[in-house]
């Protein structure tokens, strides 16, 4: 099944990918080149800035710089003027570089970089295709000069394939170009997936460039690129004879004093996910005066006659605290008798103790972000170390790893790395990780497996704060998530 998702391939084998590809289909390496350039130049005029008039294009020596000719020629028309500045003599460019230089229109403006002096106009378009995937060794001290400059002017800035400088696979580790878009072409490259390199990505938009499915397939059995398309295959269908019971009834527990709202907002989430019955346990002296916003909802009162195996699924930690009576959670754990949600407090404790790992039930689901990760597994260097550390951690406890952010990672125990495409940063709001946990449990109460509970989980969570981000912009709140998580069920055509 999850070879219907989009893999990720590493850089150094993407020309390989290439090769294979061009003999698989009889196409030509110019075609291929044409190709990425013509669905650059569709993603393009669709976007709010393709009405600028000046746009230029910086083109390096290789493929790259192929691709930015290509561009060049088809973006050409008589509303625009099109500067384009060459990095390398064409003595020193690739063959396919220099076959589309020779197929540029007289209207295109080529400067070479040396002679090029002309300031760029405020209101203009900047693509950058001057490396991709193919750069092999440090900036050389004119790149690094370019790039610094290109950095500094206003305008919009475009990466073709990726900014240039930044490495396809791992950390950058000098200047690369800080694009406000980055059109990757056919999968993202793993390093545009990196935290860190948020400034030189910036949105990020995959382009098909019509590479077969199969051909992409054979290159990566590991890392995956999660999307819209691809959900469908993991839900379970309902009928109309589906009852209650079988959406499931889900326990959440957690939910101290003065963070009872967390709890709340897990519960109300499983509700719109679809749960048939969601009990609260909330970790107060008198439950009962616990007030809950949504009436659906059940409150359980006492703590040790709870009996766990009469619930579908169980979450633990949303609002938690950490100052609880560590028998009683090795009891919870030691009870269940099916994978859990462990999130918030629930991590901060195993991190505490990490003998709880001993009870914790194969398969269960830990929802970290970056702070609950490093508690629990330690510090890494950079992303490409964490989700080394998030694979080998879920791989030696066979449990899945969700770690939360943009790009949220699903690390899988059998090693498999899946990365999110959906969500957007005005979810970076209190509460948004406490509904994600309320959607997981939701999944698992609806007897999805572990690994489908969390690709649903982590897919839908993010699309309802797209979709609520779109009234709501920065005024987003964790409840206007919930609220919109019925849409991404429309819009994913599940019922
Ligand atoms: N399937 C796909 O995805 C498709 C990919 N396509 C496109 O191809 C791109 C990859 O092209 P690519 O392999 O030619 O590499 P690219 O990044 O242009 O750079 C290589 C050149 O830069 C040079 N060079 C390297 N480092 C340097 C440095 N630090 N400082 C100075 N020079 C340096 C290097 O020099 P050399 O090592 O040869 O001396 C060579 O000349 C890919 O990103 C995508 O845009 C599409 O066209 C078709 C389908
Ligand atoms: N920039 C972003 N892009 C996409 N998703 C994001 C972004 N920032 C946060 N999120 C998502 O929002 C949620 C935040 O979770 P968390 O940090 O646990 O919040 P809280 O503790 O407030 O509930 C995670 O699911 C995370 O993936
Ligand atoms: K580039």
């Amino acid at each position: 099944m999850t070879n219907m998702m989009l893999p990720i391939i590493a850089g150094k084998d993407v020309k390989q990918l290439d090769e294979s590809y061009i003999q698989f289909s009889g196409i030509s390496s110019i075609d291929l080149m044409e190709n990425a350039g013509r669905s650059f130049v569709t993603w393009y005029e669709k976007q709010s800035f393709s009405s600028r008039k000046h746009i230029y294009v910086f083109v390096g020596p290789g493929n790259n710089g192929g691709d930015g000719l290509v561009i060049a020629r088809l973006l050409q028309n008589d509303c625009r003027s099109i500067i384009l500045v060459c990095m390398e003599v064409l003595e020193k460019c690739s063959a396919d570089f220099v076959y589309n230089f020779h197929r540029l229109p007289i209207e295109v403006n080529v400067i070479g970089y040396a002679n090029w002096t002309q300031e760029i106009e405020e209101n203009s378009v900047i693509i950058d295709a001057v490396f991709g995937v193919g750069i092999n060794r440090p900036l050389a001290s004119r790149y690094m000069y370019l790039i610094q400059k290109l950095n500094h002017v206003g305008g919009v800035k475009i990466a073709v394939d990726i900014p240039s400088g930044l490495p396809a696979d791992y950390s950058k580790n000098s200047i690369a170009f800080q694009a406000d878009y980055t059109a990757t072409f056919q999968f993202p490259k793993l390093s545009l997936l990196f935290p860190e390199h948020a400034r030189e990505v910036g949105e990020l938009a995959v382009i098909d460039i019509g590479i077969s499915e199969e051909s992409v397939c054979r290159f990566s059995k590991q890392r995956f690129f999660l999307r819209g398309i691809d959900i469908k295959a993991y839900h379970k269908h309902f009928h109309k004879f589906s009852h209650k019971g079988d959406f499931g009834k889900v326990l959440l527990i957690g939910g101290t004093i003065g963070k009872t709202g967390a709890i709340n907002l897990a519960g109300y989430a499983a509700l719109r996910t679809g749960s048939g019955l969601v009990t609260l346990a909330p970790q107060i002296s008198d439950p009962y005066q616990f007030q809950t916003i949504v009436p659906e909802l059940m409150i359980f009162g006492g703590k040790d006659d709870l009996n766990l195996r009469g619930f579908d699924s169980v979450a633990i930690g949303p609002g938690m605290g950490i100052d609880v009576d560590i028998d009683w959670f090795v009891r919870i754990l030691d009870e269940v008798d099916k994978p859990v949600v462990l999130d918030a407090d629930g991590i901060n404790l195993l991190a505490r103790y990490p003998k709880l790992l001993d009870y914790l039930p194969k398969n269960s689901i830990i929802t970290p972000h970056l702070k609950e990760f490093e508690r629990l597994v330690g510090k890494s260097k950079d992303h490409l170390e964490r989700i080394q550390m998030a694979s080998d951690f879920a791989i030696h406890h066979q449990v899945i790893i969700i770690l939360k952010g943009a790009h949220t990672l699903i690390a899988m125990p059998d090693g498999r790395q899946i990365f999110n495409s959906s969500g957007n940063q005005y979810m970076a709001t209190a509460g948004s990780g406490d509904v994600l946990t309320g959607m997981i449990a939701s999944f698992l109460g609806q007897s999805y497996t572990p690994e489908n509970a969390a690709i649903c989980g982590v897919y839908h969570h993010g699309l309802a704060g797209e979709i609520a981000s779109q009234t709501k912009y920065r005024g987003m709140i964790a409840s206007d998530i919930i609220n919109a998580i019925p849409k991404t069920f429309v819009q994913l055509d599940i019922i």
